[in-house]
């Protein structure tokens, strides 16, 4: 049946194009010739099943690889149903080739960044990426099948005739080409297998051919393909002793322990046996039930390398309307010294495509560690066409619903549990918010907050705590609510929509509904601290007064507050220092308002005079705390935008006159300092407390400049000279 021809191709020569193609990543050739193997054998095993054949007794389906550094070849060997002569002619020369060059045709035009997935319908021809000359061995399961010996050059030409092929089953040869013979070394073919062929549903066999390695193995576990080289029988008792000081003997080596209770067995010494590079059977492919915490953990480390335990995972398992399996872990995440980085793998029946495809899996999710396989994605299109495709959408929607899902229902049944991991996931959770609108919609009310006792609060609770001032009490200049020490949050409300005090509103029984329609549409505050140090005076000041605010120190969480109060119409996050709110305020009368704002406008005067400093705002209120003096506030826009300014500010870039926007400077009208400098007005004493007070209340709210620093410090010696005088 010799015969040679030309390959039915379009392209005068396809294998140039082939080779710059894919050359990004061109040991994808091992993948492809290693899963048309498995894909052999599961043809040959639906064959049996289906009665059209009979599989020999005792038959194991593998794949096996062997390199040969010195002839430079690469062998690919499956047990599978192996092909005739004409289907070597049909699926070989015509139909592989025509695929080629269909692909080529169609990709030609476009840029190397838009790269596709997975080379998929390339197959076969991908080995003439690194290979000079291909041979093809195979033996058809058909009755009475010739084997087929194919060979071809890489040329357009190729030759076939009658092969010596024994077994059913097909051999692909692979001549190296000079630039490529890293692929005929061992330890660059486990990488490469280990990497695209780790699950595949075949096992997977690597070795070197005319290896002279060997291993040792005992006696009982001899298999038939063993090449025994050596027996070793046990040493004696006495010429043990003898030697015991050798520690390098064949025991030792082995990691025998030198136990002498139990006799030595019989070992052998093989020829190094091929090695199962592969798990046919993933964890993801199993059902739920079926996979013991052991198993999630085991598997986790050996795919992501990641000795940390995972803190939890979602198994994904979905047959319709698409065919979806997979875990996702939640990585354990130190967060000073690890950037959070993850890996999500993408796999195609088995068949690793590659890691992160932001394509098909929500950018949020590339934070955790995973596998998904799903074999209904399109994989032979490019990545920017995936990215529009719409099923590929409703994947990238599943994952992330699945997720909201699993932590929704952690936080509602497991709540313990979910507090505990909150530090660690809140972060990624955070992200998620901010990157995809329906998973924020999903966890709204699953979000955590950490207040000042360290109690996780879920966004309705902080919203739901009953303000301890409670804002709808009459105002009653003689009865002082700080005087009956019966103070109650307010942090529900303190302040109306215009940031105007509230306790003016009068409030009878009958206007209980109207007041609860009104405080219903009232925006609702949440108070929050971004540092607990520097926030502490305010800290403080909220817990004596039985307020509350929350914890949110990192980066993502100013995004994050602004996501959130866009989706929840009415809510308000505001810092701690951002305004004195009434809560913290003893109660006050018109007629002492009124007075206030006269004290105000004199202190401030003097203020501005001696700081030197026009644009400074200065409000005098009387705080119930009577031990501050001063303090600054600044408003929550006005930080914000600062925060903004500062995040995108250029290194050098000014930011001085940022500085003191929308700050206000809060004297408390009960501090005796305070007193002191309204009464004197002037002096030289004045000028130094009001710096003094000035410096005190910025040091509490943020650093001070290294500058006002000095100062300050030499202000407080000059301050204690005169105490000591
Ligand atoms: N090891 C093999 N055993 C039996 N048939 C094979 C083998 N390798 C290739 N074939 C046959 O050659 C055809 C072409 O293979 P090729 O790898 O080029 O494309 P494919 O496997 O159909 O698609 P893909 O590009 O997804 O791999 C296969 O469909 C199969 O029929």
């Amino acid at each position: 049946m010799a015969k040679s021809g030309n390959l039915s191709i379009n392209s005068e020569n396809i294998f140039p194009i082939i080779k710059k193609w894919l050359y990004s990543d061109h040991d994808i050739f091992y993948r492809e010739l290693i899963s048309n193997g498995c894909d052999a054998v599961t043809k040959l095993k639906k064959l049996d099943m289906m009665g059209e054949y009979t599989l020999p007794e005792g038959y194991k389906a593998r794949i096996d690889v062997v390199v040969n550094p010195e002839k430079k070849t690469l062998t690919f060997t499956d047990n599978g149903l192996g092909m005739t002569a004409d289907e070597v002619e049909e699926y070989i020369n015509q139909i592989a080739f025509s695929g080629a060059a269909d692909f080529i045709e169609k990709y030609k035009d476009k840029s190397n960044a838009d790269q596709i997935i997975g080379h998929f319908g390339l197959g076969f021809y991908s080995a003439f990426m690194v290979a000079d000359e291909v041979h093809i061995d195979t033996l058809s399961y058909r009755e009475g099948a010739k084997a087929v010996h194919w060979e071809c050059d890489g040329g357009t030409e190729y030759t076939m005739e009658e092969g010596d092929r024994t077994e059913v089953g097909t051999s692909i040869t692979l001549f190296l080409n000079e630039d490529c013979l890293e692929f005929c070394n061992e330890y660059k073919a486990r990488e490469v297998v280990k990497k695209y062929c780790s699950f595949m549903p075949t096992e997977i066999y690597l070795s070197k051919a005319n290896t002279t390695e060997t291993q040792i193995i005992k006696e009982d576990e001899k298999l038939e393909d063993d090449e025994v080289l050596e027996v070793i029988e046990p040493e004696k008792k006495e010429e043990k002793k003898e030697e015991k000081a050798d520690a390098e003997d064949t025991e030792a080596e082995t990691g025998e322990e030198e136990e002498e209770k139990e006799p030595e067995p019989v070992k052998l010494k093989i020829k190094k046996r091929p090695e199962l590079v592969n798990e046919t059977t993933p964890l993801w492919t199993k059902h739920t039930n079926d996979c013991t915490r052991e198993e999630y953990l085991e598997f986790y480390r050996k795919v992501f390398h990641d000795y940390k335990e995972p803190l939890f995972w979602i198994h994904l398992n979905m047959d319709y309307p698409f065919n979806l399996k997979g875990i996702l872990y939640f990585p354990k995440i130190n967060m000073e010294y690890e950037s959070i980085e993850g890996t999500i793998k993408l796999y195609n029946n088995q068949v690793f495509i590659a890691d992160n495809i932001k394509e098909v899996i929500p950018e949020f999710l590339m934070l955790l560690k995973g596998v998904i396989d799903c074999p209904d994605l399109p994989l032979n299109v490019s990545r920017s066409a995936l990215q529009n495709d719409g099923f590929v959408k409703k994947i990238s929607e599943y994952i992330s619903k699945k997720v909201a899902d699993k932590l929704s229902g952690m936080c509602k049944t497991e709540k313990e549990e979910y507090d505990k991991y909150w530090d660690d996931i809140s972060p990624f959770i955070k992200f998620g918010c901010l990157k995809d609108d329906k998973f924020c919609e999903r966890m709204n009310d699953y979000i955590l907050f950490k207040n000042l006792d360290g109690k996780y609060m879920t966004l309705p609770e902080c919203l739901e705590v009953k303000p301890m001032g409670d804002e709808t009490k009459a105002e009653d200049g003689e009865k002082n609510a700080a005087d009956t020490g019966e103070e109650k949050d307010t942090s529900g409300s303190a302040i109306d929509e215009n940031g105007e005090k509230v306790e003016a509103e009068v409030v009878s029984d009958e206007d209980d509904t109207e007041e609860q329609d009104r405080e219903e549409k009232k925006e609702k505050i949440i108070y929050y601290v971004t540092d607990e140090q520097q926030q502490g005076q305010y800290i403080r000041m909220f817990r004596d007064n039985g307020m509350d605010a929350v914890i949110l120190t990192h980066n993502i969480d100013q995004p994050f507050i602004q996501q959130l109060e866009s989706k929840n119409e009415g809510v308000k996050f505001q810092r701690i220092d951002a305004d004195v709110t009434d809560a913290l305020k003893s109660e006050t009368s018109e007629d002492v308002e009124k007075e206030l704002e006269e004290e105000a406008k004199a202190l401030g005067e003097i203020m501005k005079k001696v700081l030197g400093n026009d644009k400074l705002t200065v409000k005098v209120e009387k705080l119930k705390d009577e031990k501050i003096s001063s303090m600054i506030t600044l408003s929550e826009e006005s930080r914000r935008m600062q925060d903004m300014m500062k995040m995108y500010s250029m290194p050098g870039m000014d930011m001085g006159g940022f500085g003191s926007e929308g700050e206000t400077l809060i004297l408390n009208a009960n501090h005796p300092l305070v007193q002191y400098v309204n009464e004197h007005q002037e002096g030289e004493n004045v000028d130094m407390i009001c710096q003094q007070l000035y410096d005190l209340a910025k040091i509490q709210h943020a650093p001070l400049a290294p500058e006002a620093m000095t100062k300050f410090v030499a202000r407080s010696n000059d301050i204690m000279m005169l105490l000591a005088k």
